[in-house]
């Protein structure tokens, strides 16, 4: 059977580590992949007015995957409607240390679940008069529990005993109150065990105690920020790696951005990427394939070549080149 994966590199070192990404699924034994190209982003938006062209969404929509690099300065105007086109309802986001690697906190194994369809991300804003502004913040029990349901299931399949409900219902009464509560309630009709932790707080327990947690459901905005925050803890954006999910059709792509400072240069790190592939993998039922990739990314991390943000001297190329050789 071959899959079609549309593949979608737009903007700064996303045209460099998505390459890599498909370089890796090129050299899998025994799954056949059918390759399309689309464009998206500020390079696109330039020449043509738009930055998600009509080909682009349709591809996504009826491939049976898409690989996403990054966008730019146009990253809202591609990205969010992509989640849209493939249906996602959650967006998993693992980060995890490696062996070799000096990270702040060398023992982190956490899977942020983030709500990826609502809250601040509905984009309503408006000018209301000179000088102020606002932002309609959308929260739906019918989304709540759906991420939460989400979750709970993938701590219990993935075997996480740690749930954590992230939220701000103290200030945000209504809307996060009502996740908070809608969340809990899946939790509870589980009978299974999960704590509630206020996201400042939260933000530096991660920091501090990473090791405690290991499965945490967030709302949209949270889960963005608290997923990157725990990049740092282990080592960057260029090991954090991200599935949207949803019913029928599913988006893979790195936490980090188009990474203007080093686009170009040929240093990208390609590991987010490469096991935002090996995410797609287990998704198109492939496990066995997706743990060879995730096993062989562990193993160039811990022995090198590495790339100058995790303190080498390699390029993206060598990199993928030594992923590939562990394969
Ligand atoms: N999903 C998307 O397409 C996203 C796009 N963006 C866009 O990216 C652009 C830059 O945004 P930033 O806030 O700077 O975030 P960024 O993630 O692009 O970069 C943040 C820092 O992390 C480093 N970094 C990121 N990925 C790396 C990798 N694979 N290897 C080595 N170093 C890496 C960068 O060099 C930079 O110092 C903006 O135009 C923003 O709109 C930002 C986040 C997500
Ligand atoms: C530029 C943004 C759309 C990136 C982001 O915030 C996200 O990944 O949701």
């Amino acid at each position: 059977m071959t899959h079609e994966i549309a593949v979608i590199p737009g903007d700064g070192i996303g045209q460099e580590v998505t390459p890599a990404a498909v370089e890796v699924l090129e050299a899998i034994d025994g799954v056949d992949f059918d390759f399309v190209e689309g464009e998206a982003g500020d390079a696109v938006k330039e020449e043509t007015g738009d930055a998600l062209p009509e080909e682009t969404r349709e591809l996504a929509a009826d491939a049976d995957a898409t690989l996403f690099g990054a966008a730019g300065e146009t990253a809202a105007d591609v990205i969010l409607p992509l989640r849209q086109v493939v249906g996602s309802f959650a967006n998993v986001r693992p980060a995890r240390s490696y062996p070799g690697l000096d990270a702040v906190q060398p023992d982190t194994d956490i899977v942020f679940i983030r709500e990826n369809t609502e809250g601040v991300y509905k984009g309503i804003e408006s000018e209301i008069s000179e000088g102020v502004t606002t932002c309609t913040r959308v929260i739906t029990e019918d989304a709540s529990e759906k991420i939460a349901e989400y979750g709970f299931s993938y701590a219990k399949q993935n075997s996480y005993d740690d749930v954590t409900i992230a939220h701000k219902a103290n200030v945000m009464r209504t809307t996060d109150g009502l996740f908070l509560d809608a969340a809990s309630a899946v939790g509870e009709d589980r009978d299974a065990s999960y704590d509630t932790a206020l996201m400042d707080a939260l933000a530096m327990h991660l920091v501090m105690n990473p090791q405690d947690y290991g499965v945490v459901i967030c709302p949209n905005l949270a889960g963005d920020m608290l997923s990157d925050l725990a990049a740092g803890l282990v080592g960057g954006l260029g090991l954090l790696p991200s599935a949207n999910i949803g019913e029928e059709n599913a988006l893979f792509e790195p936490v980090h951005g188009s990474a203007p400072d080093i686009a170009g240069e040929g240093i990208a790190n390609p590991s987010a990427m490469i096991l935002s592939a090996a995410m797609l993998l287990d998704h198109l039922g492939y496990d066995e394939q997706g743990d060879a990739v995730r096993t062989a990314v562990e193993s160039v991390l811990d022995s090198g070549p590495r790339t100058p943000d995790l303190g080498g001297d390699a390029s993206t190329e060598d990199v993928t080149a030594a992923v590939i050789d562990e394969l």
